[in-house]
Formats: structure tokens, sequence, C-alpha cells
């Protein structure tokens, strides 16, 4: 097979919500096709990749860099020499040529996407469900896990939803079948976000858990002053409490407050995420870890990481990815995650798993239409091929 044509371009999912720090008045996301000579029942084979929210399009990182680099490679080089088949681990070493060790915020988000739409093309080429094309190449259980837990994470400020909209949101997600739920905190004083929480605790069922997410936005002494109030309620976990940098901010956290602490959405390296493992305190099998693969380099990256994990005691079930996409949901079910995150409301149509497997009792099923999946979303699939076809 060779690819004949990449092409990319820039998708906007602006919303009235906020979190902590930023509202998604202006985000956009980068989209890419990958093109090929390789036609399976009648048609041409495309990859499709995108990137979570959170993270602005990298046009200009695809187009000047990373694109003509896979470009121009010999073709053979971006092939696996067994099958014949594209091999996305060597198609990302292409992307990152000529790019120095270090400085990860500044390009793991573009090979991020360029990476998820080789592997869609790679599994569809194989004819596999993208699990089972990791799982084969990655996985260490003996098979992929059929289903995987998911989350609701909502719970936005947003200017038109004091607290009842708030509830009604939530009940919302409980009757689409989701178990547990985060919201946000941190865009409020510690008084209003006591409120919010306790208005979702209330209505939650037995069995039911709430995470609270702060973005990041604290710094130390609000965050354990956080930590104190939190810890008299019994939460899924405490995210991002601050700056996702802040190692030894995590360390003195992790010393004080007795429940789960999650971060990682923010890492976008194995560099990175070793130096969490190393410095941050946290503890193995209490706390959770989200790094993203679409923006961090994607999936080679992420099996860098969760080797460092491993071989420091790190179970791979620690592990709930930020973005709440099929990437992710692949990941999990191939990887062993603990699961995944979810975003009912928000983020669309980028968010969101295969309309042929909605959710049931907090879990979604992995979709057996080979690669990615973005054929079983109608919306986002048609948006792409508007876009890039
Ligand atoms: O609000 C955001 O940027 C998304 C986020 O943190 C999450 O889903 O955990
Ligand atoms: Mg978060």
């Amino acid at each position: 097979m060779r690819i004949t044509r990449i092409t990319y371009g820039e998708a906007p999912i602006a919303s009235r919500i906020a979190n902590a720090v930023i509202d998604f008045s202006r985000m956009t996301v980068s989209i890419v096709a990958v093109h090929t000579d390789l036609v399976v029942d009648g048609e041409p084979v495309v990859g499709y990749g995108f990137h979570s929210n959170g993270r602005y399009a990298q046009s200009g990182i695809l187009a000047d860099r990373v694109l003509p680099r896979v470009r121009e490679a010999a073709p053979e080089r971006l092939l696996d020499p067994g099958t014949g088949v594209i091999d996305p681990v060597a198609v990302r070493a292409v992307a990152m040529e000529n790019e120095k060790p270090g400085g990860h915020g500044d390009r793991a988000v573009a090979v991020g996407t360029l990476d998820m739409a080789m592997w869609d093309l790679a599994a569809k080429a194989e004819g596999l469900p993208l699990y089972r094309l990791l799982h084969r190449r990655f996985g260490t259980a003996p098979e992929p896990a059929s289903s995987v837990w998911v989350y609701a994470a909502g719970g936005y400020y947003h200017p038109d939803k004091p607290i009842e909209g708030l509830c009604r949101e939530i009940r919302g997600y409980l009757d689409l079948g989701y178990r547990d739920v985060k919201i946000k905190i941190g865009g409020a004083p510690l008084a209003e976000d006591r409120r919010r929480i306790e208005a979702v605790l209330d209505l939650l069922p037995a069995g039911s858990r709430l995470a609270v997410d702060a973005n990041g936005r604290f710094d130390l002494p609000t965050a354990l002053e956080y930590a104190r109030a939190l810890t008299d309620y019994d939460l899924m976990w405490y995210e991002e409490p601050v700056d996702p940098l802040d190692y030894l901010g995590h360390a003195a956290l992790a010393e004080s407050y007795p429940g789960a602490l999650a971060t990682g959405e923010n890492l976008f390296s194995a560099a990175d995420v070793r130096n969490l493992r190393r410095h941050a305190g946290l503890r193995p099998g209490l706390d959770v870890l989200q790094m993203d693969p679409s923006l961090s380099y994607g999936v080679a990256e992420y099996a860098a990481m969760l080797g460092d994990l491993a071989q420091a005691g790190w179970s791979p079930r620690q592990v709930c990815p930020h973005g709440g996409n099929q990437i992710n949901l692949a990941m999990a079910a191939a990887f062993g995650f603990g699961g995944c995150e979810s975003y009912p409301e928000v983020f669309q149509p980028f968010g969101g798993f295969a309309e042929s497997t909605p959710v049931r009792d907090g879990r979604v099923a992995l979709p057996d239409a080979p690669g990615l999946g973005v054929e079983l979303k109608p919306v986002l699939h048609s948006l792409l091929r508007e876009h890039l076809h």
C-alpha cells in the first residue's frame, strides 16, 4: 500500500462552557486524513485523525514540519516490511526527524493527530477493529477487554446554568446509563463549589461516584485548603489541583489528602510522565493517571509511558485517559486501563463513541468495525469527509 495524499484542516469545537482556567469560546481541533491506493470493498482506504479538546489546532506544525517529512519519505520506510501495511510507529519516527528532545508541547498534538490517522489506516488495512490491532502489538493480557468503564465528564461553569442546571445535567448522564460523573471546581469560591458538590452528591444513587477537576488552577495553599474541604466527601478523585508540572506540589498534596488524586492530561511525553512518577509522590495503588494519547504523540509514546510506569510498580488499571474519544476507548481495551473519560454533552462531534454502543451500567462496548470507528459516528464522519476529501 502507498499513501497517495495527506490532507489536514481545522474544525471548531467552540462552546460557552468554562473550566477554572479557560473558556472554550475559540477552541479548535486539527483534523487529518491519510489517503491511500489500497482498495477494500471497492473504496480506497482512508485513515482519519483528530485530537482532543483543550489544545488548539496545530496547522502550522502539521503543514511546515510533520506532514512534509512523511510526504517526502521513501514510501517503504513507512511500511511494516513483514506485512506491507502502514506501520504507525515507523511513520511517527519519520514525522519526528530533525526535532530536538524536550519541548514536547510544541508538536506533541500535531504528531498525535497524525498518529491517530495512521492507526486508523493500519487497522482498516488489516481488517481489524483498532483495539484488536493495538492489543496484538502492545497488549499484555491474553485478550483485550470487550467493554470499558467510562464516566461522564461535564459540570462546567456556564453563564446560564446555576446549580439547578448542573443537577439537570448530571441526572441526564445517569439517564444515559452512566454511573459516575465529574464536575469542575476552582472557577467559583470554595463555599459555592461546596454547594455544587453537595447538590450533585445528593442526587447520585448509591454506588455512583463523583470526581472534581480544578484544571491546575490552584496555588499550593489553595489546593491544600480545598483538599481539607474535599476530605469531607468520599470523592472518586481530586483532579489537577495544581499546575501539571508542579511535581513537588502534588507530593505535598499526596501526603495530606487521603483520597485519590488524578493528573496527567497536560503532560505530553514519556519524559514528562517519568518526572511525574519520580517526583510527584503519587501513590501507585490509589492515584489516577490521565495522559491523553492524541495530545501526547499518540500510541507509541503512550506505550513508552506505560513501560516506565510498569517497572515502577504502576498497573495500567490506574490509567484513565483524558479526552473522551474513540482512540481512548480502543487503547483502554487493548492496554487494560481502568477506564476512560466520556463527554456526553460537550466537545461533539469529536467526543463520544460509536452510535451502536450506548453506555450501559457505566460501561461502553468495543465496536467490531475495522479501524478507529469514525464511520460509526455519522456526524463526525461527514464533517471529516467534507473538510478532507
Ligand atoms: O476542561 C477541560 O479542559 C477538560 C478536562 O480537564 C477534562 O476533561 O478532564
Ligand atoms: Mg481534567
